[in-house]
């Protein structure tokens, strides 16, 4: 069985419309500082991407979480592996993922970055799956509205690779 992948969206779409988002956030923000919070690790790329493009006082910080593999994710168990530095009270929080499938982990992260007492808290993706959604969460930002495929590129992965494709790509398996 060999990989291929297929390109869904390409280098200069991505690149555009984080650019677009990122205008958009901009002029939410104001004159205020805004502080990114990047979801290790499949948000690195975007949360970089984004940050270069938004004008005014920006802020990161990480955060990695995870589950305990397919049985307990199905259960909604999120687990932090990785905290930020820093504490977000008082500040305007902008949550920075690739991609929301079942809505799990926002939905956790909402909720535990929420009794931190930020200013605001805003919710942010460059890619989202509705068809696979199981938790309700509203999301502020939305890059692209993808079908239900297995996607890679732009920081996503399958067993850790492909992470660093420059476009957003459909894994696809040939016998
Ligand atoms: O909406 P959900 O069903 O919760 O899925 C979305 C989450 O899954 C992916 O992370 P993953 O656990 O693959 O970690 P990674 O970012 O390190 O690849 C992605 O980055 C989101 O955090
Ligand atoms: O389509 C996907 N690709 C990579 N990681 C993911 N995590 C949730 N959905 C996906």
């Amino acid at each position: 069985m060999t990989e291929s992948v297929r390109v869904l969206i390409p280098e200069e779409e991505v690149n555009k419309r984080i650019k677009e988002m990122a205008e958009k956030i901009s002029a939410d923000i104001g004159d205020e500082t805004i502080t990114l919070i990047c979801i290790l690790k499949g948000s690195v790329f975007f949360s970089c991407e984004l940050a270069k493009n938004i004008k005014g006082s920006v802020m990161l910080d990480f955060m990695s979480v995870t589950s305990y593999g397919d049985d307990t994710k199905s259960s909604g168990v999120v687990k932090i592996i990785k905290d930020l530095d820093d504490p977000l009270e008082g500040k305007n929080v902008l949550v920075v993922e690739d991609i929301i499938d079942s809505g799990r982990t926002l939905s956790y992260l909402l909720k535990n970055l929420k009794a931190r007492n930020p200013k605001s808290l805003r919710l942010c993706t460059l890619l989202d799956k509705p068809d696979r959604r199981v938790v309700d969460v509203s999301v502020d930002y939305v890059g692209f509205e993808i079908p239900d495929e297995f996607v890679v590129g732009f920081g996503l992965d399958y067993a850790q690779r492909y992470r660093n494709l420059p476009y957003i790509g459909v894994l696809e398996f040939n016998e």
